[in-house]
């Protein structure tokens, strides 16, 4: 299947529907009473980090996911379906950036992960919400909460326990054939590989698994060659394996350009642990081994390895190595998947009921809002006031239908129960002859009236 490690994709949650205005019509029941069930929430945009995924190609063919929005209300107080939500199944590795690829939204490192993107708009409330101990036959309704949409950026980073990297030629995917089942194209010429390949590396009963990478030049950074674009697959590795081809005249050259284009990359990929192999070691004399070795120790400071990834020479120790480092590493830290080079921010929320107070916060772990009991109730008490205001505003234009878009905090649970209870109350008081009249206009021979 066709390598792609980014895609952009437009992603939107499904709207609310809305509540619905009717009325109780029934034989012998007068005046039965507003009935209009809630719209349903519309439906959510889903990413999912599927297994055994590994390319983003399929987003290159279908860029538009729109989660259903949610059915409207009905009479009887019967509320709307949920919209259907969309799930978008990526290779685990995903990250979601925002539209000017800086801030990573979402990054989904483990298989079966799933994260709610985009939650859908809740349904709006029926008429049976807007029940007033004056306002007996509500027609208002809401017409429910916009979905929320956004064009991201698919990049899939592949998690792999090493990475290979070094100049075009090097020996890379040789060393990958040599270790592991994968097959990757291998040829006498540069920039054989042009996408990322992974293989799994079997050492008894350990396995880690290596991503080899195209080779990088001089100025990959800047766009040169392949550029710098797949070094983004090495970046989650705990330990990269830098291959230096031995049969080229000046190896600390080559070693100095791989660094310098790793440290041109930022992130923390200059700061990674590097096993550096000598490679090739079978084309060359010893001499020029021993020669070669100590000019490459003496800049790096570190132990350089031998190898020859054709015939196998210093191939185990090196695994060794990879290996002990591995397991090294994930007993200190079992889930780490190294800081991206770009930030990650929370998402900001959009288009929802809930709140955007202090003690609520968004949970990017779980994808949802978190936080404070109180600061639900704080917002029904909150949003209550903002009720009664709007109520009193009614009463003073007579009950008047109120347009939908205007009535932004007019629904919530709490509300509806009290004005229930302060409806009950108001019958046995007062004599309501006002708006008596109204719900037998409204009911007669229609339809519910949903909008
Ligand atoms: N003598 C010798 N030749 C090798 C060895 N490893 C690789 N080669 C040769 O070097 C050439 C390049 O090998 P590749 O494995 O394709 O190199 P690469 O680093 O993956 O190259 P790119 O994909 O272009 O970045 C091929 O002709 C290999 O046969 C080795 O250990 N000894
Ligand atoms: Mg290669």
């Amino acid at each position: 299947m066709k390598f792609l490690d980014q895609a952009k994709v437009f992603l939107k949650s499904g709207d609310g529907g809305p509540g619905a205005v009717a009325f109780r019509r029934e034989k012998f029941i007068e005046f039965g009473g507003p009935d209009g069930g809630d719209g349903g929430r519309g439906g959510d945009v889903v990413i999912e980090a599927a297994e055994g995924l590994n390319t983003l190609i399929d987003y290159r063919y279908k860029q538009h996911f729109k989660a259903q929005r949610g059915h409207h209300g009905m009479g009887s107080n019967r509320n709307g379906a949920r919209g259907a939500d969309v799930v978008l199944r990526v290779p685990v590795g995903t990250q979601i950036l925002d539209e000017n690829q800086e801030t990573v939204l979402c990054d989904l490192t483990e298989p079966g992960q799933r994260r709610v993107f985009l939650r859908g708009g809740d349904g709006g409330a029926g008429n049976a919400h807007f029940k007033t101990p004056t306002n007996r036959a509500p027609r208002k309704f809401h017409p429910g909460w916009p979905g929320q949409e956004q064009w991201v950026w698919l990049r899939l980073k592949l998690i792999a326990d090493a990475g290979l990297l070094g100049l075009p030629n090097a020996g890379k995917s040789t060393f990958l054939a040599a270790t592991t089942a994968a097959k990757p194209k291998i040829a006498d010429y540069p920039f054989t590989t042009l996408t990322p390949n992974l293989g799994v590396v079997r050492a008894g009963d350990e396995e880690f698994v290596i991503a080899d990478i195209p080779g990088l030049i001089e100025g990959a950074h800047e766009g040169h060659g392949l550029g710098d674009r797949f070094l983004g697959h090495v970046e989650r590795s705990r330990i990269l394996l830098h291959l230096i081809d031995g049969t080229a005249e000046d190896v600390v050259a080559s070693y100095r350009t791989i660094r310098n284009e790793l440290n041109a990359y930022g992130g923390n990929l200059a700061d990674k642990l590097e096993v550096i192999g000598l490679n090739k070691a079978d084309a060359l004399l010893d001499e020029e081994i021993e020669e070669k070795k100590a000019a490459l120790e003496a800049e790096s400071g570190a132990e350089v390895m031998i190898l020859s990834g054709a015939t196998g020479q210093g191939v185990q120790q090196v695994l060794y190595r990879l290996l002990t480092v591995i397991k090294e590493s994930k007993a200190e830290d079992p889930d780490v998947i190294h800081a991206p080079a770009t930030r990650s921010l929370p998402r900001p929320p959009v288009g929802q009921k809930l709140p955007d107070d202090g003690e609520m916060h968004w949970d990017d772990e779980i994808g949802e809002w978190v936080g404070g009991d109180d600061a639900d109730e704080a917002f029904d008490d909150e949003e209550h006031e903002g009720e009664e205001a709007a109520l009193a505003e009614d009463e003073l234009e007579d009950g008047e239908l109120e347009d939908g878009d205007d009535s932004e905090s007019d629904e919530t649970e709490s509300e509806d129960a009290e004005s229930d209870e302060a409806d009950d109350e108001a019958e046995d008081s007062e004599d309501a002859e006002d708006q008596d009249g109204a719900p037998q206009k409204d009911t007669n021979g229609t339809k519910p009236d949903v909008v």
